[in-house]
């Protein structure tokens, strides 16, 4: 299916690694399609990406987003590409606070001494809103290794280990996404500490595999680790490709780090129509 038969701009960004494409679809209908999503996502053959994120119009906030995984699914939340986008919207108004809207609801991006945060929202501890298969206590899974379940608006497995450098990444993560626990799968996280309210993380994305970071996945991270008493509600976390932190507030769980724009470029009408 061709989404658009004209070429179709898009800018390539990044968050601690976690690599993104962003599709300003503000003023015209959306046009990302699971077929285009997979198309682009293709690392060999297309542009590649962890994520795809498409802004559009939205009555009752600044802009609203969607997001895509690798494989052409869709995703409920994605921290690390919501703070990108707010970066680059906060750039082009000049101004430092926007309200945004996820399938999460109305969510809040202000920019605190240069950096921009983002409240992920509370985060869902019932195993109905994670979601599960059915009900068990989210604090421990029944799941070897004994991890905490919870929703950032997308499920996450968080797995508190003695050393997450030695974990099995690939094998663990893709079996954790599939387990029947999880009936829309789920990201899994291995984390250990490293300090005081300091963690090393690393992360395996349902829908794409092994990434560098990942915000909600940090954001439930945090909350795994301080509903088990590891570390208190502020956190820093250390993964492959960069520094994020978290800070639980009453509010909801606010996330932040390093954001970076890498080029603007156009998809072919040709590509397009291969799809
Ligand atoms: N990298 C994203 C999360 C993508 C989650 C996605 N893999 C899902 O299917 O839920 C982040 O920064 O939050």
């Amino acid at each position: 299916m061709t989404p658009s038969a004209e070429p179709l701009t898009f800018r390539k960004m990044h968050g601690a690694g976690n690599d993104f494409v962003v599709i300003d679809s503000r003023g015209r209908s959306r046009v990302t399609t699971p077929a285009l999503a997979k198309g682009l996502g293709d690392r060999h053959r297309g542009v590649g990406f962890d994520q795809l994120a498409e802004l559009h119009d939205d009555p009752e906030a600044d802009f609203a987003l969607d997001f895509w995984n690798a494989d052409g699914t869709t995703a409920g939340a994605c921290g690390n590409a919501t703070r990108c986008v707010a970066w680059l919207v906060m750039r082009e108004t000049g101004r430092d606070r926007l309200t945004l809207r996820t399938e999460r609801g109305l969510l809040e991006a202000v920019l605190r001494n240069g950096r921009v945060w983002v409240n992920m929202g509370a985060p869902l501890t019932d195993w109905r809103e994670i979601p599960l298969s059915g009900p068990q206590d989210t604090l421990h899974l029944p799941l070897p290794g004994d991890p905490v379940g919870v929703g950032m608006g997308n499920p996450h497995c968080v797995f508190l280990t003695h050393d997450a450098e030695g974990v099995a990444l690939e094998e663990q993560g893709r079996a954790v996404e599939h387990d029947p626990l999880f009936p829309e799968r789920t990201n899994v996280e291995f984390i250990s500490l490293l300090g005081k309210d300091h963690l090393r993380m690393r992360v395996w994305e349902r829908g794409a595999g092994v990434t560098l970071a990942c915000g909600s996945g940090a954001c439930a991270a945090a909350v795994a680790a301080a509903l088990r008493g590891l570390t208190g509600r502020q956190v820093v976390l250390d993964l492959d490709g960069g520094r994020l932190e978290v800070d639980w507030q009453d509010n909801g769980v606010w996330l932040t780090g390093p954001v970076a724009e890498v080029f603007t470029a156009t998809i072919t009408a040709d590509f397009l129509a291969t799809l």
